[in-house]
């Protein structure tokens, strides 16, 4: 039995990957804190919704998915209930491995993940590392609940919070792109359905290329930059508005929140 706590949007994004791979309905329970929360989620997936104790008890793995600043208070409600050996993934940014064994008591194996929202789509990035009471086998464990729904790879715990703000929150970078040179397209009068669709084919394009080509980005980019042509003129104005110094910061931004989450 696989519990997911606190079924939000990854958690039921995670939920509907475990279905997808074959996991039965009832071999799956999420806990919820709003009654409607849990009535939709039986209704859309015919997942069981129990108590946040009941599902520590019964569940062999479980899922914690709640918001960082919400983990503390579940960790103090599930530690009486939380049998030796049972596996605890914890899903949530800037949420260290010590900060779940500290709460959950002495031995219980920790694995923490950080996923992102491609999961929806099985194309997540899922990043691991194990606690201190965790062993291959967890992690094998884990690495087989999140293959179905993506790429799975295994960092040390020190790059988590590089990762989270990597890959974690890598895909609003990329839909704010997409909405920025959106609105370029309307700048130079272009319907905005028509500039959406140019936008999304050419992002998907690139990422295939990307992953597919075996290529390095920068010579991707310039087989598509002539000598004297339009996207140097483009890459000149991006250049001149900093805009890779301007990702540098973002990044090391999120990755710093991401430090300071667990602290609240
Ligand atoms: N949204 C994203 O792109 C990503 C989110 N994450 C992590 O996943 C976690 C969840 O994020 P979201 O799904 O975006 O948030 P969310 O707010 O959609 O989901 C959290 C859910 O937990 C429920 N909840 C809170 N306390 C609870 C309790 N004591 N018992 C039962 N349920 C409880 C809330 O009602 C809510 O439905 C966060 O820790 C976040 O850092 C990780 C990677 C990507
Ligand atoms: O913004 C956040 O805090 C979460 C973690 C990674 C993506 N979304």
């Amino acid at each position: 039995m696989i519990a997911i706590l606190g079924a939000g949007k990854m958690g039921e994004a995670l939920m509907s990957g475990l279905l997808r791979a074959g996991v039965g309905p009832d071999e799956i329970v999420v806990t919820v804190r709003r009654r409607e929360r849990g009535e939709e989620l039986t209704r859309r997936h015919g997942v069981r919704v129990v108590s946040n104790p009941e599902a520590a008890k019964t569940a062999d793995t479980l899922i914690l998915a709640v918001k960082p600043q919400d983990m503390a208070s579940l960790l103090d409600e599930i530690s009486p209930y939380v049998p030796a050996g049972r596996l605890v993934i914890s899903a949530a940014a800037g949420i260290t491995t010590s900060f779940v064994e500290a709460r959950l008591g002495d031995g219980v194996p920790v694995v923490r993940v950080m996923s992102n929202t491609p999961v929806l789509v099985d194309e997540a990035m899922s990043v691991i590392s194990a606690g201190s009471h965790a062993t291959e086998e967890h992690l094998r464990l884990t690495e087989e609940l999140l293959s179905p729904v993506g790429k799975v790879l295994r960092i040390p715990e020190a790059q988590q919070d590089a990762a989270t703000a990597l890959s974690g929150s890598g895909p609003a970078y990329f839909f704010y792109l997409v909405e920025a040179m959106v609105d370029a397209g309307i700048l130079l009068g272009m319907p905005r359905a028509a500039a959406l669709d140019m936008v999304t084919q050419s992002i998907v394009g690139a990422a295939i290329m990307l992953r597919d080509s075996g290529e390095h980005p920068v010579t991707l980019r310039e087989a598509v930059t002539s000598p004297g042509g339009t996207t140097i003129a483009a890459i000149a104005e991006l250049e001149r508005h900093s805009v890779r110094a301007a990702f540098l910061a973002a990044i090391e931004a999120a990755r710093d929140r991401s430090r300071e989450l667990a602290s609240g």
